[in-house]
């Protein structure tokens, strides 16, 4: 980070026997050296923390070995959790409040040094000194929370906002902000803008010091609601939806640990991107998966054709395969005798006929109604034995239930449903879908679904992703999916409806957080309405939040990308930026003959620059691109890998681009990356896509004509 002047003098009620100021003889009397020593102590005290944990001694209180490993397992981790990491300042605040939090009518009339309480450090995680008193407090405690909304307009009992600046693990600076005294002008936030500004190496980075009020309503919106959030490009969705993960397992740890949390990714390598975020905010225990990933009960080795997934991941799938499920069932044609010593006890075929229509009429999954079926029925011999003067137990009514008599039955009125069988043999028996489908798809649509050749066994069918998620649906509706407590889904617009119902199976009981942008929408069957995914999902009920501050594409960058909104996404505000500077945006038009020559030399001048840069083109692009990167001596990260400070670039196909961002970018041929989607809107909505990942410049190189759209005399 840059390093910032201080930017306020002395603060008045700061003095050295401040109570989060430790008592050390030679306290330095000036301000920045007064929080130096308290992050000295701190550090001290984080370590004094971690040896006490380290000396435990688990002999005594652990009665078996079982136990000791897991107490162990809970130790080794919480060590972890302790560590102080250099790159990672312990505390990043520090809030004043005029009066001690809690008693907020308690006559105190300034923050007096001498109370304990008014004064808080905020950080990644909790540190507190050997009598238990608190020297950094978690930036998810409710008293962090005004560090994040208090402003002048509503100041939150906050007399002083502290920001801290640091540069290379040291504390350099600081910037405060009295939000209580309507005589100081505000500054503005030299600090917080120079975060923001921060040149990109290496993976996501937590956005804890810097999170604005917006993002922190969505970060703390209570777990029994699920947030949908629009948010334009660099808007911080990705990372709002990691720090309300990370505010969950604060808030609601015991129950999320029991039921488990999941944020779903578009791909591996965004995965990649992301993975670090949690684990910096001290959060391990949370699981990352991609779609495809959640479903992957087949073997996938097939693609579908745009216009038979789009059929494939329509919500009326769901029906069809509901059908398809009940298809086997039969109702009782005769009764059943079961022998019982020397006596037959009869249940006749009106008794089976009432069991299995109020099996048939409950909402039970199929395979729970299945299993509750031969038990129904031994319930029924069960009273005959009765009433023919026997007194038979429970055991009994279990023999009963597995008798060859009782099982024949169960399996002729409810057949057991394999959910790969069941989809193979939909997609390759014609006379099946028709059934199945009578009524919900049209002739043409079910073309469309059949494969060309029948599919032999459930090993070497030509699988698809589509068809995976219609397997997972059968198996939800065979046997009940287990529900987490918590899912985030990124990216969340290029969900189809199926895939929207796969993963709102995985929160059915708990709550999830919905992230995307209409306008990066990119898939066929991407949504068009929140509300219409979300209903999909089973939160029709959910709150949407918009956001358009954008942190990342500065802003002669956004102007330029926000041409294509009018043809992409017409109801949608664009984005502003909150970065101070400009940014560069650079359009090279060159001769067909240069294209990859001039690509090369823009990314060799986008490396004299400090950070990451992206070389972002159409996927056909990438093998010739590849080349003439080798061919020039420039070393090449693939999407995912870590940049570092010896290996900056990163040549990325546009399908794999979404979420991803890059300090520079250099884009290749907009119109061939137009030109690599089934249609123009899905182009230019690609295109939006790439033309949006850079943090700091974007240098287009193009032999093609650019796009109409992007062209501001023609919009
Ligand atoms: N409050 C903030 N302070 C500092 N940086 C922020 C803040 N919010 C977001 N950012 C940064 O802005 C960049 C964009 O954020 P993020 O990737 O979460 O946006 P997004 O809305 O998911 O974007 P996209 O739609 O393009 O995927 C990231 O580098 C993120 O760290």
């Amino acid at each position: 980070m840059r390093e910032i002047p201080e930017a306020t003098p002395v603060p008045t009620h700061a003095r050295p026997d401040d109570p989060g100021i430790p008592h050390e003889p030679d306290i330095p009397d000036d301000p920045l050296g007064r929080e130096r020593s308290h992050l000295a102590a701190s550090r001290a005290a984080l370590s004094a923390m971690r040896a006490d944990v380290q000396a435990l001694d688990l002999t005594d209180v652990t009665g078996n070995w079982v136990n000791a490993r897991i107490l162990q397992r809970e130790i080794t981790a919480r060590i972890a959790a302790l560590a102080d990491l250099a790159d990672t300042p312990l505390f990043f605040g520090r809030l004043d409040y005029l009066h001690t939090p809690g008693e907020a009518d308690s006559p105190l009339p300034q923050p007096s040094a001498d109370e304990h309480g008014t004064r808080f450090y905020i950080g990644r995680r909790h540190v507190h000194d050997k009598d238990g008193d608190p020297m950094v407090i978690d930036w998810r405690a409710p008293v962090s929370q005004p560090f994040y909304r208090a402003s002048r307009a509503e100041p939150m009992d906050v007399a002083l906002r502290r920001r801290f600046g640091y540069t290379g693990g040291e504390l350099t600076a600081y910037e405060d902000e009295h939000l209580s005294d309507p005589s100081e002008a505000d500054t503005g936030g030299a600090l917080l803008q120079a975060e923001i500004e921060r040149p990109r190496v290496g993976p996501m980075r937590d956005i804890v010091a810097t999170i604005q009020p917006e993002q922190d309503e969505i970060v703390r919106a209570g777990i029994s609601g699920t947030v949908c959030v629009q948010g334009a490009p660099g808007t911080g969705k990705t990372a709002v939806g990691l720090h309300r993960v990370a505010y969950l397992l604060y808030a609601h740890r015991e129950r999320l640990a029991r039921t488990g949390t999941l944020v779903v990714g578009p791909n591996r390598s965004f995965l990649h991107y992301i993975e670090q975020v949690l684990p910096a905010l001290g959060e391990l225990d949370v699981a990352q998966a991609t779609v495809e990933e959640l479903v992957a009960h087949v073997p996938v080795r097939g693609t579908d054709s745009a216009a038979a997934a789009q059929i494939k991941g329509d919500a009326r799938m769901a029906e069809v395969l509901r059908r398809a499920v009940g298809s086997g069932l039969r109702m009782p044609t005769e009764g059943l005798v079961v022998v019982r010593g020397s006596r037959r006890w009869r249940v006749p075929v009106y008794e089976l006929d009432e069991i299995v229509t109020e099996l048939r009429e409950r909402d039970i999954r199929y395979g729970a109604a299945r299993e509750a079926l031969p038990q129904r029925i031994a319930h029924a011999v069960l009273v005959k034995m009765e009433l023919g003067g026997e007194a038979p137990d429970d055991r009994v009514q279990d023999a009963v239930a597995r008798t060859k008599a009782v099982k024949d039955a169960v399996k002729e009125l409810w057949p057991p449903v394999d959910p790969a069988k069941l989809v193979l043999r939909l997609l390759s028996d014609g006379e099946f879908l028709d059934q199945c489908s009578e009524g919900v798809l049209t002739e043409d649509e079910r073309k469309l679904l059949l494969w060309s050749k029948p599919a032999r066994g459930v090993g070497s069918a030509p699988w698809s992703f589509a068809d995976a998620v219609l397997v997972d649906e059968v198996r939800d509706l065979v046997q009940r999916t287990h529900s987490l407590g918590h899912v985030v889904v990124d990216e969340a617009q290029d969900l189809s409806p199926m895939q929207y119902r796969a993963v709102g199976r995985r929160c059915s009981t708990g709550s999830a957080t919905v992230l995307g942008d209409i306008a990066q929408g990119t898939t066929p069957w991407a949504t068009g309405s929140w509300q219409e995914a979300l209903s999909h999902l089973g939160k029709a009920e959910a709150r949407i939040e918009e956001l358009t501050r954008g942190f990342r594409v500065p802003r002669s960058v956004i102007d330029y990308a926000s041409r294509l909104l009018p043809s992409i996404a017409p109801g949608l505000a664009p984005a502003t930026s909150v970065r101070d500077s400009p940014g560069s945006l650079d359009i090279r038009t060159v001769e067909a003959a240069g294209l990859d020559s001039a690509v090369v030399a823009a990314c060799r001048e986008a490396l004299t620059h400090e950070g990451s840069i992206g070389l972002i083109a159409a996927d056909a692009r990438i093998p010739g691109l590849a080349e003439a990167l080798d061919a020039a001596g420039l070393s090449r990260l693939e999407p995912g890998e870590e940049t570092s400070r010896q290996a900056r670039l990163t040549l990325v196909p546009a399908s794999l681009a979404k979420g991803l961002e890059y300090d520079y970018v250099v884009a290749d041929e907009p119109v061939a990356i137009v030109d690599g989607e089934p249609d123009e809107r899905t182009g230019l909505r690609r295109l939006y896509v790439v033309l949006t990942r850079a943090v700091s410049g974007l240098t287009i190189v193009h032999a093609a004509p650019l796009p109409r759209e992007l062209d501001s005399d023609a919009r």
